[in-house]
């Protein structure tokens, strides 16, 4: 039926209850039983200047493009108007976005940058093509129902070595087969990992943003950097191979940021530490098999890798956001865990944590300007399609001027973190810690502030949308939400800043003076 032409005259007739039909972007939909199925009402399909008509630009000003894709509404399409075409036409799997700014610039048709070669080009589509395809759907409907993320995505993750990427670049890829032979493990640098960073970040989805093995990828770290081999031979494979999950149990009800105040106490036992105290906000925790956990030991910290065990109980902690994260309490109750299991040297947890750290933010700027980004592409659309007082929102110069401050700040984070990405690649983790750490800790505050910016911004040009979890503007009420996560999550967005000025202020030459 689709195949069928029509005239837009022939349309016309179909203009009533019983009979109606209506022309969308060159498409005839019979839309006569949908009317009072249709979820805006049926009396705004049956006005004189919508049935029989041509319905395009009313239909973008209410709806995604996304619905007229869906199976139960694509089937209402009869045929197409004769010698018109359809404009508007979705994104192929793995293809960028055209939107100006819709996409980072390096990959924009013409545009140069010295970070990127072929192989990050190729890795680019391929991600992007797996996210679309296999993960965009679990997302949203995780998103929405809190639950965990699905063990058959996860298992697909972990055939491409999704996870396992997701942890850097390191002997942990060697022998890996990474993103089904696009590149090899020897190629695989921060860049690439970027990449999937981004398709993370870009899923427009925070909680299954975290619930997407964030656990693991600050968890696992600890045991590939400071576990004996013996450990990392047992856990390592299983938790990169999709078998078992790990979380990282720093924070307490009685310690964020300042993690000198943890309360979490493990006492020895002969061959075993036994482990008692509180965690909270622990992503992934619901779910986990492992938790590499911090603990006081004496008057210093030591960091435990403590396996689930009756004496362990999670309990999700409800947030802003959906439990598909896996948010938890985590109550230790005289839990064991072998003296083998501990990461580091005793007494000397707060290297283990604090090394930690540089990656986890660098990570969290990564997601979080992705979603910024997004953001960004949306409010572009949304005002050029919105017809408003007569004119698209993009008319007004107040409309432009958010636009531009939107704009300004997502390629100057963007900049600043394809900078450090580069310092990443071409320093050893030692001087990375000495040298950078500072500048990820403002870099960071840099980009969760400027994303609670754009938050606000987007959501005063979305209006009412904005602040809807369904339609036109559930990106930017789930950003709107959520972007404080970023702001939180890996250390506060003050402390960091502060942290960042405190470094320089170490590093200033004695003989400076004005
Ligand atoms: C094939 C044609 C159409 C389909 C399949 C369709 C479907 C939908 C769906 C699924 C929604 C729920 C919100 C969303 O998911 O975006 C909706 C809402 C709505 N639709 Fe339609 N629609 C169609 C045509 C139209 C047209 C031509 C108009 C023009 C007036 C219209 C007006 C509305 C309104 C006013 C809402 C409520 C929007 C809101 O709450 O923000 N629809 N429609």
């Amino acid at each position: 039926m689709a195949g069928k032409t029509f005239t837009v005259e022939e349309v016309a007739l179909h203009n009533k209850s019983g009979d109606l039909w209506i022309i969308i972007d060159s498409k005839v939909y019979d839309i006569s039983r949908f009317v009072n199925l249709h979820p805006g009402g049926a009396g705004v399909l049956l006005t004189k200047n919508i049935a029989g008509k041509d319905a395009t630009e009313a239909f973008f000003g209410l709806h995604r493009h996304e619905v007229l894709l869906k199976p139960q509404y694509a089937r209402l399409q009869i045929g197409t108007i004769e010698g018109q075409q359809e404009i508007v036409k979705p994104l192929a799997a793995g293809e960028s976005s055209q939107v100006p700014y819709g996409e980072p610039a390096w990959l924009s048709p013409g545009f140069h940058s010295p970070y990127y070669n072929e192989s990050h080009r190729k890795f680019q589509k391929a991600v992007r093509k797996f996210f679309e395809e296999v993960v965009y759907p679990d997302a949203i409907k995780h998103e929405d129902d809190g639950k965990r993320i699905s063990q058959d995505v996860v298992d697909k993750l972990c055939e491409l070595n999704i996870p396992a990427m997701r942890i850097g670049p390191g002997r942990h890829l060697k022998g890996r087969t990474l993103m089904g032979g696009v590149i090899t493990p020897e190629e695989f640098d921060h860049f690439h990992e970027l990449i999937i960073n981004f398709e993370v970040g870009r899923l427009g989805t925070r909680s299954y943003v975290d619930a997407l093995l964030a656990g693991q990828v600050i968890g696992l770290p600890p045991v590939l950097n400071y576990g004996s081999p013996e450990l990392q031979a047992q856990v390592v494979p299983e938790v990169l191979d999709g078998k078992k999950f790990i979380c990282l149990a720093i924070s307490e009800a009685f310690a964020g940021s300042d993690v000198g105040g943890l309360q979490t106490y493990a006492e020895r036992d002969g061959d075993e530490w036994v482990i008692t105290g509180t965690k909270k906000w622990i992503t992934n925790g619901t779910f986990s098999d492992y938790f590499t956990t911090a603990c006081r030991t004496g008057d210093a910290y030591t960091v435990i890798l403590v396996p689930r065990q009756d004496a362990i109980s999670t309990k999700a902690v409800k947030t802003a956001y959906s439990s598909t994260a896996g948010t938890s309490y985590v109550t230790f109750d005289g839990a064991r865990a072998p003296v083998a299991n501990t990461l580091g040297k005793v007494g000397r947890g707060m290297q283990v944590v604090l090394s930690n750290f540089n990656h986890e933010r660098w990570m969290i700027v990564c997601t979080s300007l992705a979603a910024q980004r997004r953001v960004v592409e949306e409010c572009l659309k949304w005002t050029a399609q919105r017809v408003a007082f007569g004119r698209p929102l993009n008319a007004q110069p107040v409309v432009r001027a958010r636009l531009a401050n939107m704009i300004a700040r997502v390629e100057a984070g963007q900049n600043w973190l394809e900078f450090v990405t580069h310092q990443m690649n071409n320093m050893s983790y030692d001087e990375q810690s000495d040298k950078i750490a500072g500048t990820i800790g403002l870099l960071k505050q840099y980009v969760t502030r400027t994303g609670r910016e754009t938050a606000e911004d987007a959501t005063l040009l979305f209006g009412g949308r904005g602040i809807t979890s369904t339609g036109m503007g559930k990106l930017i009420e789930n950003y709107h939400r959520t972007s404080p996560y970023d702001a939180i999550l890996g250390g506060s967005e003050d402390v960091l800043g502060d942290m960042g000025v405190r470094q320089a202020i170490k590093r200033m030459p004695k003989n400076s003076r004005l």
